[in-house]
């Protein structure tokens, strides 16, 4: 069935335990000299709410001649943040020459970039480069919202025998000019964790932010979705940044941004659970009316059909289609629904209606 089926919680990874909520992983986008990253790492820690720190060591830049990562030696100055900070340390790797390194330079946790989680041949070959290793992977969504892409990225490097694998949500490229830099699209890693209830998910706000701005706001939607952590960039003087200034936070802001996220329950006490249930009785009770009308009106289209396949007729009348729009979207507004739902509901519903007389035309 799942293909995700052993997974280990994330605050098992290591033997110091990852028991905070959410986990925090910060650090800059890329690094740039030994100075930056030790600066912004010691800062990180003074704040005792990041607990990994992450680094761009060979960076994906959409165009050549970007800034593209400063490769080995950035490896050797992450030892010198370990050491110095006692942070885990998280790198993106794309080919298995960037794993191998990796692991020759002990970093702790890999991540997959969404450019190369697009490509099942490169997660293919991050896999098999990771055989047997149990290193810990978090995988970033593809740039597109293909949830397949996604989940096989995910299972690829499972098979290699990765128990320490978690999911990073950072929204989906946007066609058209947004103001967010991506469209986060929530729905898919809700759907991931509906779909495979261990798997951990970080979110990562930067990048769905684009800029300082939203960040907090993407931050704490991801808190009220119960995810696992935090990816969040940071940097010693963003400004001065090779790579992405506008969405790094200096230690400090990143800080006060944690401190004011609301981190809600999931689980809570008895006398919240009696009232929880109230209502989802109440809501179970409206959905099966929901349901129930829906399949009453969807006799009365069949019978319609039936009709207009006596008389003739055909199946789409766009001017009574109309009507019932109209008059569905006025009586919804004066409920406090909204046009755009429910013409979406609508559209679903018509859509159904004029298949169900299709099948009632070519009925022999
Ligand atoms: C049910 C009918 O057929 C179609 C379905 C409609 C609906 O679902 O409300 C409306 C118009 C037609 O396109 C109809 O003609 O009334």
């Amino acid at each position: 069935m799942s293909g995700l089926d052993n997974i280990k919680p994330i605050h098992n990874w290591f033997s110091k335990k990852l028991d905070t909520h959410p986990i925090v992983i910060s650090g800059p986008c890329s690094a740039e000299s030994e100075e930056q990253l030790v600066s912004t790492a010691k800062a990180l820690n003074d704040t005792e709410q990041v607990q990994i720190f992450r680094a761009g060591v060979w960076k994906p830049r959409t165009r050549p001649n970007s800034f593209e990562g400063r490769g080995l030696d950035a490896l050797q100055w992450l030892n010198t943040v370990k050491q110095e900070t006692g942070l885990l340390t998280m790198v993106e790797v794309a080919s298995p020459k960037h794993v191998e390194m990796c692991l020759r330079h002990n970093v702790d946790i890999l991540w997959i970039g969404a450019r190369t989680t697009s490509n099942p041949f490169s997660v293919q070959e991050l896999a098999s480069a990771l055989q047997g290793m149990n290193m810990p992977v978090m995988v970033k969504n593809p740039i597109n919202p293909d949830i397949n892409l996604w989940i096989g990225a995910l299972e690829r490097i499972h098979k290699a025998g990765i128990s320490k694998l978690a999911a990073i949500h950072r929204g989906f490229y946007p066609f058209e000019k947004t103001i967010l830099r991506n469209i986060p699209k929530w729905e898919i890693p809700i759907e991931l964790k509906s779909r495979f209830h261990n798997l951990p998910i970080i979110c990562d706000p930067s990048h769905i932010a684009g800029s300082r701005k939203y960040i907090h706001e993407m931050a704490q939607k991801a808190m009220d979705l119960n995810m696992d952590g935090l990816m969040i960039e940071s940097h010693i003087c963003p400004d001065e940044a090779l790579s992405d200034a506008d969405q790094q936070l200096t230690p400090e802001d990143l800080n006060e941004l944690l401190r004011g996220l609301v981190c809600r329950l999931h689980v809570v006490g008895d006398e919240e659970i009696d009232q929880l249930v109230k209502y989802r009785s109440q809501i179970d009770s409206v959905d099966a009316q929901l349901i129930e009308l829906l399949a009453q009106r969807m006799n009365i289209v069949e019978e319609i059909g039936e009709y207009k396949k006596e008389k003739n007729m055909t199946i789409l009348q766009l001017q009574r289609w109309e009507k019932v729009r109209e008059r569905g979207v006025d009586l919804a507004k004066s409920l406090g629904l909204s046009e755009k739902f429910t013409t979406q509901l609508l559209r679903m519903i018509h859509k159904e209606a004029i298949l169900r007389q299709n099948e009632v035309m070519n009925r022999k």
